[in-house]
């Protein structure tokens, strides 16, 4: 980056998006800001197609030997804000919690620059909408532009609360695990809450079906294998003398192997059954949106770390795997590439209401990638 205007612009740009957070495949008013400023670009120097509430866009190069893929992900998430920013989110209840604000002008800013000092090599930036549910990534790996531009190598960045500014870190395969959304209703029989043997208490079956999957982890699960159950939501009854005849749950799923997936689903399936006869009541199982994980390409991911390490004057470390999701995963199942954290330095963690991540992060990653990616095509 050139000069403090360069870079005001895409923090500007960032305040605005943050301000307008919508969920997967709503994202509108998103795509319409994101086509607004890439249209503000020389339009010779570029190819646009757009794709549901997404945007793919190229900057051919002067050999296009190969093509370099960028993608950012740009939905919010259902959180009302609790931040002070002046530009806090205009739409209630919804909030950039998970920073695709900052990947989005990332994505911008790299745009901008390679419009503007093209490389050899063809570079495709991917808008993709989506990650936080139902997922973007897949159903956009078999539209017709990304089949016309597939990328031959493809890389992505994700905000990293605990990490100070000028801190990057990544590791060579697994970085993010396998996910799977737990959705599961309970149906019994309502009643007066004077007469419970009458009705059918789907409090009591939940209260047991949750005591119940936390086990799965500490007794169904190797010791040595790293799996998250987590229930984020319960919900049951009407008043507190009605027996509740329906209840439900939604919770998530994290494996580091697919194998260990299908073992928790399997247990999960069996105690659900076990609720049902014990409980007398019918029980629907919906497994939700599912995400491959993150697995970075060996050698592309330790070329960028040596070059990082050599280059730049960022801290760069390999990390351990974290059990977070992303449908960046099902890039890279096609593509060989990498994902990568990069430090935002913020106390609030990822989907925190109060997350504020420093914007300064903006200027060294458009810096960094815009380096390597010429480097990478020279
Ligand atoms: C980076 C991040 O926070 N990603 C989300 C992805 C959502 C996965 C899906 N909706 C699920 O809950 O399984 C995450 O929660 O890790």
């Amino acid at each position: 980056m050139k000069g403090l205007i360069e870079v005001d612009r895409f923090i500007e740009l960032r305040r605005q998006l943050h301000q307008i957070p919508e969920l997967g495949f709503q994202e509108y008013k998103t795509q319409q800001l994101l086509l607004d400023y890439i249209q503000s670009l020389p339009q010779d120097r570029l190819e646009l197609e757009t794709w549901r509430t997404g945007i793919l866009v190229k900057v051919p190069g002067y050999r296009s030997r190969q093509c370099i893929g960028y993608r950012t992900d740009i939905d919010g998430l259902p959180i009302e804000e609790q931040t002070d920013y002046e530009f806090r989110s205009q739409h209630p209840g919804h909030m950039h919690a998970c920073g695709h604000d900052m990947h989005m002008a990332i994505a911008l800013g790299l745009l901008t620059h390679f419009v503007h000092h093209p490389i050899q090599d063809d570079l495709l930036f991917i808008f993709q909408p989506a990650e936080e549910g139902p997922g973007g990534a897949l159903p956009m790996l078999t539209s017709q532009p990304f089949i016309r531009w597939k990328p031959d190598q493809i890389f992505a960045l994700h905000v990293a609360p605990e990490y100070p500014v000028g801190t990057i870190s990544t590791r060579p395969g697994i970085l993010f695990a396998n996910t799977s959304e737990l959705n599961i209703h309970l149906t019994g029989k309502s009643g007066h809450g004077a007469y419970p043997h009458q009705g059918n208490d789907m409090v009591v079956a939940l209260t047991q079906l949750v005591t119940q999957l936390h086990s799965i982890v500490s007794r169904n699960v190797d010791p040595m294998d790293s799996v998250v159950l987590s229930i984020g939501k319960i919900e049951a009854g009407e008043k507190e003398n009605i027996i509740a005849g329906h209840a439900s749950l939604n919770g998530t799923i994290r494996t580091l192997s697919l194998p260990g997936m299908e073992k928790v689903k399997n247990r999960v399936s069996q105690i659900l059954q076990g609720i049902q006869t014990s409980f007398q009541c019918e029980a629907t199982l919906d497994w939700g949106s599912n995400y491959l994980q993150v697995k970075n390409d060996s050698l592309i991911t330790e070329a960028f770390l040596d070059w990082a390490r050599k280059e730049t004057q960022l801290q760069v470390f390999e990390c351990n795997q974290a059990m977070v999701g992303e449908d960046f995963g099902y890039f890279l199942e096609e593509i060989p590439g990498m994902m990568f954290w990069l430090g935002v330095d913020t106390p609030y963690g990822l989907h925190h209401p109060k997350l504020q991540p420093n914007e300064a992060a903006i200027p060294v990653a458009i810096q960094l990638l815009s380096q390597y990616f010429t480097q990478l095509s020279k």
